[in-house]
């Protein structure tokens, strides 16, 4: 892969690699745009196959957060970190310690918050060495803790406003949600849609996280190659990315897709794809923006649940405006949520 080249097409600022040998830290940070402010985003802790996938990963992800922020109203820029390893048997307290000190050294460009395979507690490690965390639970200027519960709430809330535009109602009451993936955002979610009254149809390859969901809210579970095909209302893909792509599409029957994870798209012609078949698709970084604006109350005095709660239910408002843009312009919709984004960086690029 040619980095540079990468790089300079989708214009990134600064990819760093971390490398501490005594805790087998590996690490990628990657900071796409700081015309915002600073970049935050998440590290995420995954066992990569290639160095490559990992790097890809990095890229893609800090610049979904350049465009989360900029549609989202914050002042913020676009980072994401990556660490190579495996979440459940590589982890070590210094790995993060060290990763801390490597964030330290970035001297408050990259701030960092958890992503899928990290948690409250490695934020905790990181925060021993930099105040350029969030995520925390412990901390001098107010913790918020693990964003996922706001993330949840604000893709329900842009399920909705997805929903009243394809079914007439955004009453969930009776509708079925094909839930990929059962993690910390999912299961914020499935609590939300279960009080609305929908049918809930998951999958995890994680069994006692199927189990949950299963025994806690009613869900038929199914095999995780199964999901794409099943017969639903609405698709939530909130695992990893790349989901939406050419073997998937042919097998979706939802009207509706909206989901948490990141990088659903694999290519943009995959989100035409959608337009062109009369699937909604609600664009990921519009509607998980609620662990974005969680952490980035930590950066304020105090915490405050409610503010960010109240914030967050404007999900439902952003994903409305993505709609009459689609409309308007004749787009599809990642690509009226992209023209969004884009219209706030350009305006702040000609003040800077
Ligand atoms: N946690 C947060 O606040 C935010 C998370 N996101 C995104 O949402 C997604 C989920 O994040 P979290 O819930 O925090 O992560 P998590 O690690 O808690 O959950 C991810 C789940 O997906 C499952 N999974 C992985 N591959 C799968 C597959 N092929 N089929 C079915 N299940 C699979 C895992 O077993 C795990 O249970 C990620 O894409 C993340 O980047 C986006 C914005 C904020
Ligand atoms: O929710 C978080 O952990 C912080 C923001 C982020 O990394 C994301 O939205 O992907």
């Amino acid at each position: 892969m040619e980095i540079f080249k990468y790089m300079e097409n989708f214009d990134y600022e600064q990819v760093v690699f971390c490398q501490d040998k005594k805790s087998g830290l590996k690490a990628i940070v990657s900071i796409h745009d700081t015309t915002l402010g600073p970049a935050l985003g998440g590290s995420r802790m995954w066992p990569y196959v290639k160095e490559e996938d990992a790097i890809l990963d990095v890229l893609r992800l800090s610049r979904g957060m350049t465009y989360k922020a900029a549609a989202g109203g914050l002042n913020l820029g676009g980072g994401k970190s990556v660490i190579i390893g495996d979440p459940k048997t590589d982890k070590n307290p210094e790995m993060f310690r060290a990763f801390g000190r490597f964030i330290e050294g970035l001297n408050g460009r990259y701030i960092t918050a958890e992503d899928v395979g990290t948690t409250e507690e490695d934020m905790n490690n990181i925060h021993k060495e930099t105040n350029n965390v969030t995520g925390v639970t412990l901390s001098s200027r107010g913790a918020g803790g693990n964003p996922s519960p706001s993330t949840g709430y604000g893709v329900f809330r842009g399920l909705k406003a997805a929903a009243v535009e394809k079914f007439g109602t955004d009453s969930l009451e009776g509708k079925v949600v094909a839930v990929q993936g059962l993690g910390n955002v999912a299961y914020a979610l499935c609590q939300h849609l279960h009080k609305e009254g929908a049918k809930l149809v998951v999958t995890d390859i994680n069994k006692e996280r199927v189990n949950r969901v299963v025994e806690e809210f009613g869900a038929n579970a199914v095999d995780p190659k199964d999901i794409y095909g099943v017969n639903c209302d609405i698709f939530s893909p909130n695992a990893l990315g790349a989901v939406i792509n050419d073997e998937t599409i042919p097998q979706l029957k939802a009207k509706v897709i909206a989901g948490g994870a990141n990088n659903q798209l694999q290519q943009d012609k995959h989100g035409d794809k959608l337009h062109e078949l009369g699937i909604l698709y609600a664009p990921d970084y519009i509607i998980n923006v609620g662990g974005l604006i969680h952490v980035a109350d930590e950066l304020k005095d105090s915490f405050k649940l409610e503010r960010v709660l109240n914030k967050v239910k404007h999900v439902y408002q952003n994903m409305q405006k993505v709609i009459e843009i689609s409309k308007r312009d004749q787009i599809a919709t990642h690509l009226a949520a992209n023209r969004m984004a884009e219209e706030r960086l350009e305006a702040a690029k000609k003040v800077k």
